[in-house]
């Protein structure tokens, strides 16, 4: 059983089980969701959560234990997740829904909707608040669509003195009973108050609740009007259009022509439901709010990539772009980019469904699953999204289960053109320990590597991430630390916020030269040093006889194993480079082989004199090499 559906019976369960004040009062504002496999109640804060788990949790337990006994043991949080409808089908022991108290009901808060005096009619909604609330949404839409497109209620909607659509001309008549159809929905919505959150978007209600598998978007008025019909098309257009991004571009400098940012009315309301939207949408998706194309700085190591991106996000599924793969060593902006995909598609399309995952909340995931033994519900729960992102899905290498899981889940999205993004660190060809299924299906659609950011990206990067915080970077000192800085985006962010420390601390907003390099001491003196992880690995090789081929290779044997850890161990102290990077240096190792490799030279160093005088030897090797 998926989450919905047992959240669905769960409230109609406790419906006809609780007094309708506890009811209201305890259960109705609840919201549902899942994070890493478990099911998680939320609650607007501690002292509603502290309540539930008082007075409720065993009740939920037992209804969990009952009615989905393998699902995961339910949490409790302060948060914000998703609102389900209560299930339609009367169980036992509910209570019985009369049909002529739902139209009754119906038709009074439609006529309370035509009123000039909407006090006077909330004394109405109130009378007939209970048999209102005693059957679900879904079904009062239901009768609202029947009511409102139904003739004699057109009738009765044009007697009304604020629904004239009969006194419009005929070309606007049209329109107008829709919008009217489509404002009464909302103020219904908005009087029944137990709403699905949802319903602050602006999309018509009927398409609320669509459980289509593929995307459909609905035009909104934020989306731009579709004169593209193919994906080429969108990234033929993006293509003639690419151009470095401009310093005059810096996001926090100018105001946006972003649609998204407008915001002329009610500023304080605007916001709090602004907030209150991230809050939902991150619980939901998983997404980071600030990795969008806003902020996403463009140079010749991801203009392609960023284009790609673009059309993805105004149209998803298609096939040349399913999976999209986006590979590269770390810090490059494999996360940034994928996420701005998904949270430019849902600023598109606020009702699509997407998620975004990085591959350990997979695994972590299918771990729960075969522990529980809940398959229905893993298989479930990925299935209904219009766009997923695994990251870093060469975490799954080697674990065959989750391999196979993987790939039927891939199966799915595929089929159905559902879109799915990958990142990784490496070529799909280069994954050795993946199922071969799986390594060509990742290159079906289009593979795409990020490239290290050149001198100019760097810069723009710099001075646009300081004017963020409010800060003006000299321009000598932004190209002193760009030039000194060179791995990724991830360091040279680091760089940045040890420049910005000091320079807070100084209290100073802005950064010159010396500021610069003051704050950078450490880094540029190791980089004048010169030593490379080449140099470092032909030191060591020299060294101890080897060919620098025997480093790179796969042999665990002692002669070979501990020299490669002492030439890891090494470019870490001699070099800025991160574990990553060093693992990718080394034919692509992982991070944690690099990690244990400096953690057992660290310890032998101590334990055992001569390899530590080896050590030391080979430092000065390195660094001589360098000249
Ligand atoms: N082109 C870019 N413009 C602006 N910021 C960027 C860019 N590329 C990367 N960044 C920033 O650098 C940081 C690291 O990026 P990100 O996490 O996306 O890298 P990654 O390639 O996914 O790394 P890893 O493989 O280690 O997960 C983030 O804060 C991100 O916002």
């Amino acid at each position: 059983m998926i989450l919905a559906d047992f959240w669905a019976q769960t409230l109609r369960r406790l419906h006809s089980e609780l007094s309708e004040q506890q009811f209201n009062l305890a259960i109705a504002p609840i919201t549902v969701g899942e994070e890493g496999g478990a099911w998680v109640i939320y609650a607007k804060n501690q002292f509603a959560v502290n309540l539930l788990r008082s007075q409720y949790a065993a009740k939920l337990a037992a209804i969990r234990a009952e009615i989905a006994p393998n699902a995961p043991e339910l949490a409790y949080k302060v948060g914000v997740g998703m609102r389900y409808e209560m299930a339609d089908e009367a169980v036992s022991g509910s209570l019985p829904v009369d049909k002529l108290a739902k139209e009754e009901a119906t038709h009074a808060f439609l006529d309370s909707l035509k009123l000039e005096n909407p006090p006077k009619k909330q004394s109405s909604i109130k009378k007939h608040a209970a048999p209102v609330d005693n059957f679900p949404q879904r079904q009062v839409f239901e009768l609202l669509d029947d009511v409102a497109v139904d003739k004699s209620s057109k009738r009765k909607t044009s007697d009304s003195g604020s629904l004239k659509t009969a006194d419009k001309p005929p070309s606007k008549r049209k329109s107008a009973e829709k919008t009217s159809t489509k404002s009464s929905k909302r103020s219904v919505l908005g009087a029944l108050g137990n709403l699905p959150l949802v319903s602050d978007i602006d999309v018509p209600i009927e398409d609320m609740f669509e459980l289509t598998e593929t995307v459909a978007p609905p035009e909104t008025k934020s989306a731009p009007k579709r004169k593209h019909t193919t994906a080429q098309d969108i990234l033929a257009e993006r293509m003639n259009n690419l151009r470095p991004s401009k310093k005059s571009e810096k996001p926090s400098s100018e105001p946006s022509s972003s649609p998204k940012k407008t915001n002329t009315k009610t500023p304080a309301i605007e916001a709090a439901k602004a907030k209150e939207g991230a809050e939902q949408r991150h619980v939901l998706t998983n997404l980071s709010p600030e990795y969008t194309f806003d902020t996403l700085v463009e140079g010749k190591g991801n203009h392609l990539a960023a284009a790609v991106a673009k059309s993805i996000a105004e149209k998803p599924g298609d096939s040349m772009y399913n999976p999209f793969f986006v590979y590269g060593s770390t810090g490059l902006g494999k996360t940034h980019l994928v996420q701005a995909i998904a949270n430019e598609f849902l600023r598109l399309n606020p009702k699509a469904r997407v998620r975004y995952m990085h591959s350990d909340e997979y695994l972590k995931t299918f771990m729960t699953t075969v522990r529980n033994k809940t398959w229905d519900s893993f298989k479930q729960q990925y299935l209904h999204y219009n766009l997923l992102i695994i990251d870093d899905i060469q975490f799954i290498q080697g674990k065959d289960r989750t391999m196979e899981e993987f790939f039927f889940l891939f199966e799915h999205f595929h089929s159905r053109n559902q879109q799915i993004i990958l990142t990784c660190d490496q070529l799909p060809s280069s994954l050795e320990n993946m199922e071969k299924r799986l390594v060509s299906r990742f290159s079906w659609g289009m593979t795409i590597k990020l490239e290290p950011p050149e001198l100019e990206m760097r810069v723009d990067i710099l001075e646009r991430k300081a004017a963020m915080v409010g800060v003006t970077l000299s321009e000598d000192a932004s190209m002193f630390i760009a030039q000194n800085v060179k791995q990724n985006v991830r360091e040279l962010e680091g760089a940045l916020n040890r420049v910005l420390a000091r320079c807070r601390f100084e209290k100073r907003n802005t950064i010159d030269l010396d500021l610069a390099t003051e704050a950078l001491q450490d880094i540029v003196t190791n980089n004048h040093k010169g030593v490379t992880v080449e140099l470092i690995m032909k030191a060591v090789a020299d060294f101890y006889h080897l060919r620098i081929s025997d480093l790179l290779g796969k042999k665990r044997t002692r002669n070979i194993a501990r020299p490669r850890q002492m030439a890891m161990a090494l470019s870490k102290e001699l070099t800025n480079m991160s574990l990553p990077a060093i693992g990718d240096a080394f034919a692509g190792r992982d991070h944690t082989t690099v990690l244990h490799a400096i953690k057992t030279i660290t310890k032998l160093r101590v334990d055992d004199p001569e390899l530590g005088l080896e050590y030391e030897k080979l430092l000065s090797l390195a660094q001589d090499k360098a000249g």
